[in-house]
């Protein structure tokens, strides 16, 4: 169903909460979507990624310093981060919050020009708490978008007193992005003259011969960009980390290999030299699928002529969804499925049926287009987090393994954990 084999386009309601039809990763028209998604792809490729690597170890490195005991990266206007890294002896780090920075900082300079700069400041935290908050309600997004489409026509400052905060978070992060949008549009030159590399927005406002996107329509790209390119790796890193915490074996075979791979506490960890480590690799695949960060419902629905699926004839329109944690879950081709053990893809074949099955990122032409974006992330983050320091749970820590399926995983609670650096 997700492959290129079938044309299966999305089920329309479960993705109009994403903005209009005319927009770019969320148009149900399959020949439309292709076309627009073409616009993106490039500079998703893992070589346009690896030509960027130093901005993501940049951002990195402010992530692995910020959750040290004595950070040096708080800049000026930061009150609501130093709540989240230790400012006082005994204080925990707020892991998760500052994954979200990092993501965001990383997604921002990518795809727009300028890092927001989230590990240094507040200045431009109003990015990141509407997304966050969305993911609780984010199932219930999906049925009731209309009402938030009605929600993104209110202004801003009426939507800010009038709808609590939960519930107004897409709504909230839909006006700032048209600001940011109206700024683009209005002074084109100054916001590409901020960087060196041509950007995703820069490409989207100007589209090419074929494709123009309206206002709207880069609203809700920019959302979906944004949400994607955020969250996911943000709570996926978390989940990483939570493991090395309560698996402490596990955390000190991570160390170890990355003590053989980088023999210097400060050599630079690079994705390039960081995506050698294989057990680096195995611990992430291991976190995706246990706790895919979209782990189900994505649904898609059959063309109006009808398809045949796996040798059965499915009629027109009919809604078909898969979820990858359920797949992830098969005994049959995970022994022991619910055994958090990165073992497992320690030179595992890429023929088998464990690599065939495994599927956090969706596949084939609907498929996460920002998957080397997320990979180099992850793998660098990973690495340069466990290089350097040995995490612990804090006493205060309110995360637990729980979950809830809101479309997005969610865990809630404060995930508190306290760093110690290695000595070399
Ligand atoms: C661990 C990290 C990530 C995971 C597990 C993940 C997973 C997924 C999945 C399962 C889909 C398909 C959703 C659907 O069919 O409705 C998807 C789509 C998408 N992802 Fe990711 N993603 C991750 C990171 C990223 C990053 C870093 C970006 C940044 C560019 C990104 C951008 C997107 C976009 C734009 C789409 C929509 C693609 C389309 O409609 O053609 N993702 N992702």
């Amino acid at each position: 169903m997700y492959s290129t084999t079938y044309k299966f386009p999305v089920h329309s309601p479960h993705y109009d909460w994403q903005g209009p039809v005319d927009m770019a990763m969320g148009n149900p028209n399959v020949a439309a979507h292709r076309a627009r998604r073409g616009l993106v792809s490039p500079f998703l490729s893992k070589a346009s990624i690896q030509k960027l690597d130093k901005n993501i170890v940049k951002h990195v490195n402010n992530f692995v310093e910020a959750i040290s005991p004595t950070p040096k990266v708080l800049g000026d206007n930061c009150e609501r981060l130093k709540t989240e890294v230790v400012t006082k002896p005994g204080d925990g780090v707020d892991v998760l919050k500052l994954l979200r920075r990092l993501t965001g900082d990383v997604i921002s300079e990518y795809a727009y020009s300028e890092s927001f700069g989230l590990l240094s400041s507040d200045k431009n935290i109003w990015f990141i708490q509407p997304i966050a908050d969305s993911m609780e309600i984010f199932q219930l997004l999906q049925f009731t978008w209309p009402v938030a489409y009605i929600m993104s026509s209110i202004p801003n400052f009426l939507l800010k007193t009038v709808v609590p905060r939960k519930l107004r978070g897409f709504a909230e992060l839909e006006w700032m992005l048209k600001e940011q949008i109206d700024e683009f549009i209005r002074n084109p030159l100054k916001a590409k003259a901020k960087t060196t590399h041509k950007t995703i927005f820069e490409t989207l406002v100007e589209g090419d011969e074929n494709i123009k996107l309206s206002k709207r329509a880069l609203v809700g790209d920019s959302l979906v960009l944004i949400g994607a390119g955020t969250e996911t790796t943000a709570t996926t890193l978390a989940e990483a980390m939570y493991k090395a915490c309560i698996y402490p074996e596990l955390q000190t075979r991570l160390h170890e290999e990355l003590v053989k791979a980088f023999p210097n506490k400060n050599d630079e960890i690079t994705f390039a030299k960081a995506e050698r480590v294989q057990y680096v690799i195995a611990f992430l695949k291991e976190t995706l699928r246990i706790a895919p960060p979209l782990p189900g419902r994505i649904a898609r629905q059959t063309p109006a002529e009808g398809a045949v699926c796996q040798e059965r004839f499915l009629p027109g329109r009919t809604v078909v969804s898969m979820s990858s944690y359920l797949m992830h879950m098969n005994p049959e081709i995970y022994p022991n499925p619910h055994k958090f053990d990165p073992e497992r893809w320690m030179n595992s074949d890429p023929a088998s049926l464990q690599e065939r099955y495994f599927v956090p990122f969706s596949k084939g032409s609907r498929g996460c287009v920002g998957l080397n974006l997320a990979w180099a992330e992850l793998i660098t983050t990973l690495a340069a987090t466990f290089r350097k320091h040995r995490l612990s749970l804090h006493p205060d820590n309110k995360r637990k393994e729980e979950w809830v399926d809101r479309v997005a995983r969610v865990v809630f609670g404060d995930f508190l954990i306290t760093a110690e650096e290695y000595d070399h």
